[in-house]
């Protein structure tokens, strides 16, 4: 035999009622061993429970971001960026922190607990039962308990995410808020939102900490208990010594097993909430789906495009009509101009096309298929082009923000877009070309050099039907010259539908078209509508005699 190391394995009493500890050799080898399983054990536990935890957080990401992007644009028309966002990390992370501290803490709890309780199961089945009478009273406290603090948990939250779109929306409008020096305001309103996330996470912990308190002072009112009653069964002979000693140590494993779970707790409310919050917008479903529905074959797309008897309000002003009982017809590869005082419904118009929202009465037709039958992603993708007034680019480079849209595209298509939307000559003067970076949303170009490449983005899917929701209305009469004459060429073999604030701009339209709350008004051309000398004639004499009109 080799050297081994002498282990108590357990306490035990002689006939006359003394204790005495047995203790046991255990060669040093297996003891060796034994370390190394454990830690083994260890390592398995700790990598298997990241590993799990951060799988799962991923799932939920990928199917938060995916459900988010599904979204209809009248969530968004509520939603704020900065609560969105809070959803994809600070609840996705305090969702994973919290099930991998409930998983690691919970199971070892759990385990120690089961075990000791069959111990103390076959040590005094009547003390057992005795100890066990107090566990229903735990569960009721714990349960209301814990309801209201989910309660208190779901309100810290809501408020950290308002927290967060607040500081979003200032950095996103940094400039904004510079130029008219609102940096204290903006400071003040965060700090509002700020101190009053930390009141609530202040009061859930006060709630936590009540809760644990409460908890410990009832584990340790079951030792004493225990005591009480191990002492009573003691002087009676029903107990030994070494029974009551063993019941008390088992007892304790338990109540620190206990402690240990009411500890997570906390963690088991946040992560819930968060987990709930999170689902909640993966569960959303969309009113316009992405996919589904007929594809025109590109060849035979005329393009187009008829309004009949429409009624629509937004979603989230549904008791404010916007266009009422709306009746157009745009022929195919004609260029019809929406005109009116701003407010009157012309960016619906677009927006309807598009089918960002659905109509409430009526039906949008596209070569006489109601736009609902349409395969939406087709629809965006192949048949309609849109420019609007904001140009909206990413942070990469010039080439990736054309090829936007239509990723399979060729750099020489990327160029040939390029050229039909005069953009080609002012990206070669970049040192870098087309691989210049535009920096967030396009900071480094200036707006005609972002509306350009936006035009650029949208001519290379070749749409039949292209959609300007004043394109040119955010530029100065130089940019808006160029720009003007890289629309004129693109207009070319597509139905256009532009929507312009500057008259000027639209006179070459075959049809012009002017809506008044919601409603059509006049249409003709432009000669024909000067001589009516009604709204269209006001609105050109407003332009050409108000300053500002
Ligand atoms: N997302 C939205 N949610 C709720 N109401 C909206 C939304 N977008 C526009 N509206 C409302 O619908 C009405 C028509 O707006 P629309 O943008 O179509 O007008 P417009 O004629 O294009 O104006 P402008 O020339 O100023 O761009 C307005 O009263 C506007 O407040």
């Amino acid at each position: 035999m080799g050297s081994g190391i002498n282990v108590i394995t357990r306490f035990s009493q002689t006939k006359d009622g003394e204790l005495f500890m047995e203790e046991m050799k255990i060669p040093a080898l297996k003891l060796l061993g034994m370390y190394l399983a454990q830690s083994a054990c260890t390592f398995f536990y700790i990598f298997m429970l990241s590993h799990i935890g951060e799988r799962i957080a991923y799932e939920m990401r990928k199917d938060l971001f995916s459900a988010i992007a599904q979204q209809d644009i009248a969530f968004f028309d509520i939603q704020r960026t900065g609560e969105i966002i809070n959803r994809l990390t600070a609840d996705i992370q305090d969702f994973k922190s919290s099930f991998k501290q409930t998983v690691s803490g919970g199971l070892r709890a759990a385990t120690q607990i089961i075990g000791c309780s069959v111990s103390l199961v076959l040590i005094s089945p009547q003390m057992t039962l005795f100890t066990l009478l107090c566990v229903p009273s735990v569960i009721v406290v714990g349960t209301i308990f814990g309801a209201v603090l989910r309660k208190t948990s779901r309100r810290a939250q809501a408020q950290i995410e308002k927290t967060t779109a607040v500081a979003d929306e200032a950095v996103a409008n940094i400039r904004t808020v510079r130029a008219f020096a609102m940096e204290d305001q903006e400071r003040e309103l965060f700090d509002t939102e700020a101190e009053l996330s930390m009141e609530y996470y202040q009061k859930l912990g006060f709630g936590i900490g009540m809760f644990q308190a409460g908890t410990n002072l009832f584990l340790n009112g079951m030792v004493l208990s225990t005591l009480y009653m191990g002492g009573y069964l003691l002087s009676t002979d029903q107990l030994s010594a070494g029974d009551m000693m063993a019941f008390l140590m088992a007892t304790q494993t338990i109540q620190r097993s206990l402690a240990q779970i009411s500890l997570l707790f906390g963690a088991v409310m946040r992560g819930s909430t968060a987990g709930a919050r999170v689902f909640e917008y993966i569960n959303l479903k969309p009113v316009v789906p992405l996919r589904g529905g007929t594809i025109i074959p590109y060849h035979s797309l005329k393009g187009e495009i008829e309004f009949k008897n429409v009624n629509f309000a937004y979603p989230s002003r549904p008791e404010h009509i916007v266009l009422k009982n709306f009746n157009l017809k745009v022929p195919p590869g004609k260029t019809i101009a929406i005109v009116g005082a701003s407010g009157n419904g012309k960016s619906t118009v677009v927006a309807l096309i598009e089918r960002f929202y659905d109509v409430n009465d009526g039906v949008i037709t596209i070569d006489g298929t109601d736009i609902r039958n349409l395969d939406p992603t087709w629809l965006r993708q192949r048949a309609l082009g849109l420019i609007s007034q904001e140009p909206i680019l990413f942070g990469t480079t010039i080439m990736e923000n054309i090829r936007y849209g239509k990723p399979e595209a060729s750099d020489l298509a990327v160029r040939e877009a390029a050229k039909l939307a005069n953009a080609d000559e002012f990206i070669n003067t970049f040192p870098r070309g087309y691989d210049t970076m535009v920096g967030e949303r396009g900071a480094t170009l200036s707006g005609g050099q972002k509306q350009r490449i936006a035009i650029a983005r949208a001519l290379l899917k070749n749409p039949s039907i292209l959609l300007l929701d004043e394109a040119t209305s955010a530029l100065d009469a130089e940019s808006e010259k160029i720009v003007q004459s890289a629309l004129e060429q693109a207009r070319k073999g597509r139905t256009v539908i532009v929507i312009a604030h500057r008259l000027s701009t639209i006179q070459n339209a075959d049809l012009i078209v002017v809506l008044h709350k919601g409603q059509i008004v006049e249409m003709g051309t432009h000669e024909s509508l000067q001589q009516q000398k009604g709204y269209y004639w006001t609105l050109t004499y407003q332009q050409q005699h108000i300053p500002g009109g």
